[in-house]
């Protein structure tokens, strides 16, 4: 059998949702760079679900579902808040409260459409919910309830921080949250198709997918790539630190991607809002560092930034804990994955690839007295 390491290349699916073509993004056929500039997150998640954007009445519908759905059980708070919060990772906090969300909602296991629909909204809606609660439970803070008169965006920075936040923070946010909603068949969301194809519930392919983002070579990279940026600590360090962990054969964090050859078309935009946060905020060593090191490894490696390396330094710029980082990925990212879910069931077939045995053959079974 030919085996094919990483799935790379092979085409597992029909889709409608995002696509990649010659390096370019697009979700529904609405160009990134398009999307970036203009719409809400509202907009894209509408937008990635029904397969076009909406109208106002249409928008106002659904931001006002979104916002009434946003409240978590008081069960899931008392769960959080029974973590060990020193050393749970947000990301482990989110799979698990995530997971059990699917208890509390009499309509898990049913199926049909319109009842998954209803499911993704609440899905879509309280994952920010836990997200932030979780962030300012382990500060010892109550969480903070969300305001139905703000947008995905401000919400996710209230009640996180507890204050309105500034209109620049909630367009830095939007920006963010509409660059991750969704690409095509990344790993995470593959994870989610496989686990629904199996016609398991939305719940169990979330958590799934949670799981998948949460890795270091996936969504996990954000923090990592913050990590880096402290450890180097100043400008004049970057070359040097680079230089020993490449040499060292080590990946450096937010650089590299299985699809983009010449760049991935979020980068940019994260780069730009990079320069002007950090700016802003008397830190323009975490954005003049990370260019220094995009420019070293597109030299010397030929490798270019992914949409996680200027995410870190624009999350920091907005005063986020390195750890929320990733979770917030998936407070964007849970829009695509459950467009695909819905989209699998739409259209399901079992994923059940092959695997080429190399271990050994013929063995015959010992008892156990005799091994
Ligand atoms: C939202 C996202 O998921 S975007 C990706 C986030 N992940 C990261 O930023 C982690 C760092 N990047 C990587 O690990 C990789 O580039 C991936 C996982 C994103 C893509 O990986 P793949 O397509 O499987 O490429 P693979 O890991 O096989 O690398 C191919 C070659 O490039 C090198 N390479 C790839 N990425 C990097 C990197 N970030 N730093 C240094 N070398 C790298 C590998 O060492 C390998 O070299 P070799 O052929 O000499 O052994
Ligand atoms: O598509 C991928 O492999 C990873 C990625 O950039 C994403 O999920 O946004």
């Amino acid at each position: 059998m030919a085996v094919t390491r990483g799935l790379e290349g092979i085409v597992a699916t029909e889709s409608s949702i995002s696509s990649i073509i010659d390096d370019q993004l697009t979700y529904v056929g609405y160009d990134i760079d398009d999307l970036a500039q203009n719409s809400s997150f509202e907009e894209v998640i509408y937008l990635l679900w029904n397969k076009k954007l909406p109208t106002l009445n249409e928008l106002n519908e659904f931001k006002k579902d979104l916002a009434q759905n946003m409240a978590i059980p008081d069960e899931i708070i008392d769960h959080l808040k029974s973590y060990n919060l020193e050393s749970v990772h947000p990301m482990a906090a989110l799979r698990t409260a995530v997971s059990m969300l699917g208890l509390y909602d009499e309509e898990s296991d049913v199926m049909e459409e319109e009842a998954n629909k209803r499911k993704a909204v609440r899905l879509q809606a309280k994952m920010s919910t836990i997200v932030t609660a979780f962030g300012r439970i382990r500060k010892g803070q109550e969480p903070v309830s969300p305001r139905e008169d703000f947008s995905f965006a401000a919400n996710f920075l209230y009640m996180l921080n507890g204050e309105e936040p500034k209109d620049l923070e909630v367009e830095a946010i939007n920006k963010a949250l509409v660059l991750h909603a969704d690409h095509e068949l990344n790993a995470s969301t593959f994870t989610a198709r496989v686990c629904v194809a199996t016609l398991s519930d939305i719940y169990s392919g979330i958590t799934a997918a949670i799981g998948a983002l949460k890795g270091p070579l996936h969504g996990g990279a954000n923090e990592r790539v913050m990590a880096m940026l402290s450890e180097i600590g100043e400008e004049d360090r970057a070359i040097d630190y680079i230089k020993e962990k490449l040499e060292n054969k080590e990946k450096i964090m937010g650089m590299g991607h299985r699809v983009y050859e010449k760049g991935d078309p979020r980068a940019k935009h994260l780069r730009e809002m990079s320069r002007e946060l950090t700016k802003i905020t008397g830190n323009s060593k975490w954005y003049n560092m990370s260019v220094k090191i995009e420019d070293y490894i597109k030299e010397n490696k030929g490798l270019p930034a992914n949409v996680d390396f200027y995410s870190a330094s624009v999350y920091h710029s907005l005063g986020i804990d390195h750890d929320l980082f990733t979770p917030l990925f998936a407070v964007s990212r849970v829009s695509g994955w459950l467009a695909h879910v819905l989209e699998q069931y739409d259209n399901n077939r079992l994923i059940r690839p092959r695997a080429d045995y190399v271990g050994p053959k013929g063995q015959k079974y010992t008892p156990i007295e005799e091994r």
